[in-house]
């Protein structure tokens, strides 16, 4: 019912997450570019969900970190997805595990990266590598450690990673 979403782009995730939430659930949908929003904001007002939508054009980390100023927000969302920058996930991710609800859920995007994570070094492919790569083996390891989650791993698209706050 209280949602996050990091990084809408033309909003085809965050469409899906309004469509899917009750008539009275809340998004809090943020990203750097208002201008990519507005593109899909049409088919999301002709869906009749865009009252569920506070988008915030704006670094997601600073958001989250406001957020976390106020204490009624700290385990009060059910869900976040997040699809944004993946040099940012670890730091998303110690963030949402304050602002999840116990049971609450946080999906990350990406975390396959092309299937890169799972071949030796020497076999990834040049424009696979880079920091964003390398981000996501380290959240990929982070969370593997993490006792707060419990996980599952979809090997769909380019790889999302479900994890389940336990405590
Ligand atoms: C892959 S797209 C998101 C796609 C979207 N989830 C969808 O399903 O269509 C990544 C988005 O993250 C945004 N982004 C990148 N860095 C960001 C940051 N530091 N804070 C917030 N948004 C960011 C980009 O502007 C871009 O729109």
């Amino acid at each position: 019912k209280k949602t996050i979403e990091i990084g809408v782009f033309t909003g085809y995730s965050l469409l899906l997450t309004a469509l899917t939430i009750p008539e009275d659930g809340q998004i809090t949908a943020i990203d750097v570019n208002r201008e990519t929003y507005e593109i899909g904001l049409p088919i999301i007002k002709k869906a009749g969900v865009d009252h569920k939508i506070n988008f915030i054009e704006s670094e997601a980390l600073s958001v989250l970190d406001q957020l976390l100023k106020y204490s009624e927000n700290e385990g009060s969302f059910d869900y976040a997805f997040v699809d944004a920058d993946k040099d940012n996930y670890c730091n998303y991710h110690e963030r949402l595990m304050k602002l999840l609800k116990v049971g609450g859920i946080a999906v990350y995007d990406n975390t396959l990266w092309g299937g890169t994570v799972a071949v030796p070094e020497e076999q990834v492919p040049d424009h696979f590598r880079g920091s964003s790569r390398q981000a996501i083996l380290d959240l990929n390891r982070s969370l593997a450690d993490d006792p707060r989650v419990q996980l599952s791993h979809v090997a769909l698209g380019d790889g999302i990673t479900i994890c389940r706050r336990i405590f």
